[in-house]
C-alpha cells in the first residue's frame, strides 16, 4: 500500500500520539457524538460516584479509531480515579493478570484493550475477579504448587474491543454496561476537527472543517489525521489558513476520496462488483478475493460502507449496491425500475 492510500487507514499509528495526546478529549462534555453512549455514561458514573462505588465494569465495542481508549481514560477521570492501561495480548499468563488486580487500589480504572485477544487461562483468572473481587490463582507447579485466593478491592474493568463477536459468553456476561460506538456524522467530526484546529492554534473555516470531515470515514481518528495533512498543505501552498478551497485541493492532492473510502473499501467494493458480478458472495469468497483476513473485512472494513449504503448483508452473502456501481462509474446491473434487487435481506 501507498503512503497516501494509509493517509485514511483508521489503525492506529505511533506518529500521532504526540499530537494525539494534545487533541485527545479529557472530559464526557469535550467527547463529542455518541449521544446514547454520553448520556447513559454520564447517569452510570453520577450515580456510581454519589454512592461511593466503583462503576459498573464496562465494556466498550467499535471499529479502530471512534474512540474506545478515548472513552475508557474519560471513564477513569470523570470517577476521579487511576487509570491503569493493559490489553489482551500484553497478558500472556495468570501471573501477568494477577501482578496487576493485586496492586490495584479502590475504585481504580483498569482498561484491557484488545480484550477479545485474553488467553483462556487468563480470563479465568478475570471472572472471579470481575464477580466477586476475589484473586484465585495457583502459584509454583509440581508438588510445590498451591492454590491461594486474595481478596481484591472494588475497581472498574474497562475492556475495549472492535471485536465483540470474539467475546466468550461467560466474559460478556460480566460485564453491567455494554456501549457500542457509532461512525460519527459529518457535523460532529466537523466539531471535531474544528476543536483540534483551536488547539493547534490553527485557523480553520467551518467550509474547510466541513471538507475534511466529510471524507473522514466516520472517524475522529481520520479526521485528526486528514487535519494535519491539510495544515501541512496549508502552510506550504497557501496562506496558513484553511479555507473550503485549500481543504479541497489539499485532499485532491492526496487523492482521499470524497467519500472518505479508503484503498481497503475501494478494493472490496470494486471486488465485489467485478469478480462476483455485484454478488451476492460470502464473506470467505471475499476475503480469499482481496487477500485479506474476514475479521478485517467484518470489523474494520464493512461497517463503513454497510452503513453508508454502499454494500448490504444478504442471507445469501455480501452485496454492492447501486451507489457502489455509480461511485466507480458503472450502471448497476439489469436493474428494472421498481424491481427490488435486495429483496432477501436477511
Ligand atoms: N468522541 C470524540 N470526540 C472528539 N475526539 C474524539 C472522540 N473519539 C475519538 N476522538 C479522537 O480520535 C482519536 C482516536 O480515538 P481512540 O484512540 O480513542 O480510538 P479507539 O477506538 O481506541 O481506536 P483503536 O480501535 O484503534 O484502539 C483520539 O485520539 C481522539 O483525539
Ligand atoms: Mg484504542
Amino acid at each position: 500500500m501507498s503512503e497516501q492510500d494509509r493517509l485514511i487507514s483508521p489503525e492506529n499509528r505511533g506518529e500521532d500520539d504526540r499530537f494525539d495526546r494534545a487533541i485527545r478529549p479529557r472530559t464526557l462534555s469535550d467527547y463529542r457524538g455518541q449521544p446514547a453512549v454520553r448520556e447513559q455514561m454520564e447517569i452510570f458514573i453520577e450515580a456510581a460516584r454519589k454512592r461511593g462505588d466503583a462503576l459498573d465494569h464496562t465494556l466498550i465495542f467499535g471499529p479502530p479509531g471512534l474512540g474506545k481508549t478515548t472513552l475508557a481514560n474519560i471513564i477513569a477521570e470523570e470517577m476521579g480515579a487511576n487509570l491503569r492501561q493493559t490489553s489482551g495480548p500484553v497478558l500472556e499468563r495468570p501471573g501477568d493478570l494477577a501482578a496487576i488486580l493485586t496492586n490495584l487500589e479502590p475504585g481504580d480504572v483498569l482498561f484491557v484493550d484488545e480484550i477479545h485477544r485474553l488467553s483462556p487461562v487468563v480470563e479465568e483468572v478475570l471472572y472471579p475477579a470481575m464477580e466477586d473481587f476475589q484473586l484465585d490463582i495457583v502459584i509454583g507447579e509440581g508438588p510445590a504448587a498451591r492454590s491461594i485466593k486474595l481478596d481484591l478491592p472494588p475497581f472498574t474493568l474497562v475492556g475495549a474491543t472492535t471485536r465483540a463477536g470474539l467475546l466468550t459468553s461467560p466474559l460478556r456476561a460480566r460485564f453491567g454496561i455494554v456501549q457500542r460506538l457509532e461512525f460519527y456524522n459529518e457535523q460532529d467530526l466537523s466539531f471535531i476537527v474544528r476543536r483540534s484546529a483551536d488547539i493547534l492554534n490553527l485557523p480553520v473555516d467551518d467550509a474547510g472543517a466541513n471538507q475534511i470531515a466529510r471524507r473522514s470515514r466516520g472517524t475522529p481518528r481520520i479526521a485528526n489525521r486528514l487535519l494535519r495533512r491539510v495544515r501541512d498543505y496549508a502552510e506550504v501552498r497557501a496562506d496558513g489558513r484553511v479555507t473550503e478551497t485549500v481543504a479541497k485541493k489539499a485532499m485532491d492532492m492526496l487523492k482521499v476520496d470524497p467519500n472518505g473510502f479508503d484503498l481497503m473499501d475501494r478494493k472490496l467494493m470494486l471486488s465485489i462488483i467485478e469478480k462476483f458480478d455485484g454478488g451476492p458472495v460470502g464473506v470467505d469468497s471475499l476475503a480469499a478475493a482481496i487477500g485479506e483476513e474476514r475479521g478485517t473485512i467484518e470489523d474494520v472494513i464493512e461497517p463503513f460502507l454497510i452503513q453508508q449504503g454502499f454494500m448490504k448483508r444478504t442471507a445469501r452473502g455480501r452485496m454492492a449496491t447501486s451507489s457502489a456501481w455509480l461511485h466507480f462509474g458503472l450502471q448497476p446491473p439489469g436493474h428494472r425500475p421498481g424491481e427490488d434487487l435486495f429483496a432477501d435481506e436477511d
